[in-house]
């Protein structure tokens, strides 16, 4: 049967843009489908205006912090609509080089609302496009659970557009967009609530990093409440009163829910052509990431396996590996580096203290925490924190955590070390880089062992 591509992409993010492009330019005719802008949700409403507001937000301290350094500026002030619109101009530059990665190699963009219609048929708008395989590439979505007045609730695709940045936040969760957000709003001044259901925020994260970027969050501004959740929402002239299910009350300008991303996977007619979802919408796929219809492949966070871009990238490398090498693809989901930019930032790689302890690894654990050196004359009380766990059987170490200045980019390096299964004897006989934080990581003693 003639198709009319060899592989036809739903969703130009992360990962569809890497699977299109690379196949593309090995040969295979493609063709793409976007509903939005190109480059997806890293692009135009995640990692990267993200990390441009968390840039900005960092700037309020520096007139402050910099007086201990012999400077003095005028008192700072801030605008909304120059870091909102400069940010939108940079996006579209990048959606100008997202259409070149694409249509130089060849691969054809249909703009528009992909679905399945068949295993080798995707309708866009209305048109019927054939492919021998297609990829499922379209992402996820914020979650918000429904309450009275959820609908008063922003999420974070709606913080890249305010008009106008309000004077008071209440932010809702206690993963990476909420910490994150949290951070970007106190920074810029605007008077921060952060509520979690839970006791502690960011499940998943090593106890001590999670208490420790706590307290940081707490000194830095932001009133972290745990043990709280949100009972409803009412308008309250142009405020929102939010009642919480304690019955205390609280009035605030907007009020952001970042409760997690669930799977775009509602209108796509995948359950009428035979393409499994789990119970949270998510595709199904085997190691090659093959669905459960031969000829239909999903990758990236539609999968719900870690939803991060580099991971998207990697998977859909990983399919180039299978489709023209015939090489099984053998994703390693261990030792991921990731970081939070939250304020101060969090980078972890490998197994946290709870994680060894859970495997029954047998382990030394050391940690500090120290005033960086900046901010002995800045006089901010921020204070930074790191952590290791090794393998007292073999030495070698299993997981690095930290929170401070730099951590997202001190932690790519030590993923590499930790990948290559590097021991605490190699960490001991490399020469620190002085005089930095990151060299904390090269001098841990038998002085810094945590008592178990
Ligand atoms: C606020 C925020 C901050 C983040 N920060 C980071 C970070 O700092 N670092 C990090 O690694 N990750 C971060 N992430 C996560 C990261 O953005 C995702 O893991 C990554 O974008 C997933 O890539 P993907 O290819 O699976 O999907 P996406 O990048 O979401 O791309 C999916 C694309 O498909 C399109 N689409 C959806 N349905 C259809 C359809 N039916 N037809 C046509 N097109 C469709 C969408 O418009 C979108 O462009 C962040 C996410 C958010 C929300
Ligand atoms: N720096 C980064 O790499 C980065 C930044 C942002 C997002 N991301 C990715 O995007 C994903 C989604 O981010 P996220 O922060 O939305 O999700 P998340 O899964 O990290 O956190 C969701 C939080 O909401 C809480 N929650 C869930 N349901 C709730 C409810 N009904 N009521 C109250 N709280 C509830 C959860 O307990 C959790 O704390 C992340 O897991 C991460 O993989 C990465």
């Amino acid at each position: 049967m003639q198709y009319q591509y060899d592989l036809f992409v739903i969703g130009a993010g992360s990962g569809g843009v890497r699977a299109s492009r690379v196949a593309a330019s090995k040969g295979f005719k493609v063709g793409v489908a976007e509903a939005s802008a190109l480059g997806g949700t890293c692009v135009n409403i995640g990692c990267v205006p993200k990390k441009l507001f968390v840039y900005g937000s960092e700037y309020g301290h520096v007139a402050e912090q910099a007086q201990g350094y012999g400077w003095q500026f005028a008192k700072p002030s801030f605008d909304w609509a120059t870091l909102r619109d400069n940010k939108t101009k940079e996006i579209e530059r990048l959606n100008g080089i997202y259409k070149n990665l694409l249509e130089n190699p060849g691969v054809t963009i249909h703009q528009g609302y992909g679905k399945l219609v068949d295993a080798h048929t995707v309708q866009v708008g209305e048109e019927l496009i054939t492919a021998e395989r297609i990829l499922i590439a379209v992402g996820a979505q914020p979650f918000v659970p429904e309450f009275p007045g959820s609908e008063h609730a922003l999420v974070s695709d709606d913080m890249f557009y305010l008009d106008e940045l309000p004077e008071s936040i209440l932010v809702v969760g206690g993963g990476y967009i909420a910490v994150e957000f949290a951070g970007i709003c106190n920074g810029l001044g605007v008077s921060t609530t952060l509520m979690y259901r839970g006791d502690k925020l960011l499940r998943g994260f090593d106890e001590d990093v999670r208490e420790f970027a706590t307290q940081e969050f707490n000194k830095a501004g932001i009133d972290v409440q745990l043990n709280s959740d949100v009972a409803a929402i009412e308008m309250d002239g142009k405020q929102k009163r939010v009642t919480l299910k304690n019955g205390r009350e609280l009035v605030v300008d907007q009020v952001l829910y970042a409760t997690g991303r669930v799977p775009k996977t509602a209108e796509l007619n995948l359950e009428a052509v035979g393409v499994k979802t789990n119970s949270k919408g998510a595709i199904e796929v085997d190691h090659n990431y093959k669905s459960t219809v031969e000829s239909v492949y999903a990758i990236g966070d539609v999968t719900d396996k870690v939803q991060l871009t580099p991971v998207a990238i990697k998977e859909a490398m990983a399919l180039i590996g299978y489709w023209f090498d015939q090489k099984e693809c053998a994703m390693d989901y261990d030792n991921i580096p990731t970081a939070v930019f939250c304020q101060p930032p969090i980078g972890t790689v490998g197994l946290t203290e709870q994680e060894a302890d859970d495997r029954g690894f047998d382990i030394d654990v050391y940690q500090t925490d120290f005033r960086a050196m900046k901010h002995t004359l800045s006089g901010a009380q921020e204070r930074s924190f790191m952590k290791l766990i090794v393998d007292r059987g073999t030495d070698r170490v299993l997981g690095a955590h930290m929170v401070g200045d730099y951590a997202g980019e001190i932690i790519q390096g030590l993923g590499i070390a930790i990948k290559a299964g590097a021991t605490k004897a190699h960490f001991d006989s490399t020469v620190g880089v002085h005089p930095t934080s990151a060299e904390e990581f090269v001098t841990f003693s038998a002085a810094a062992l945590k008592k178990r």
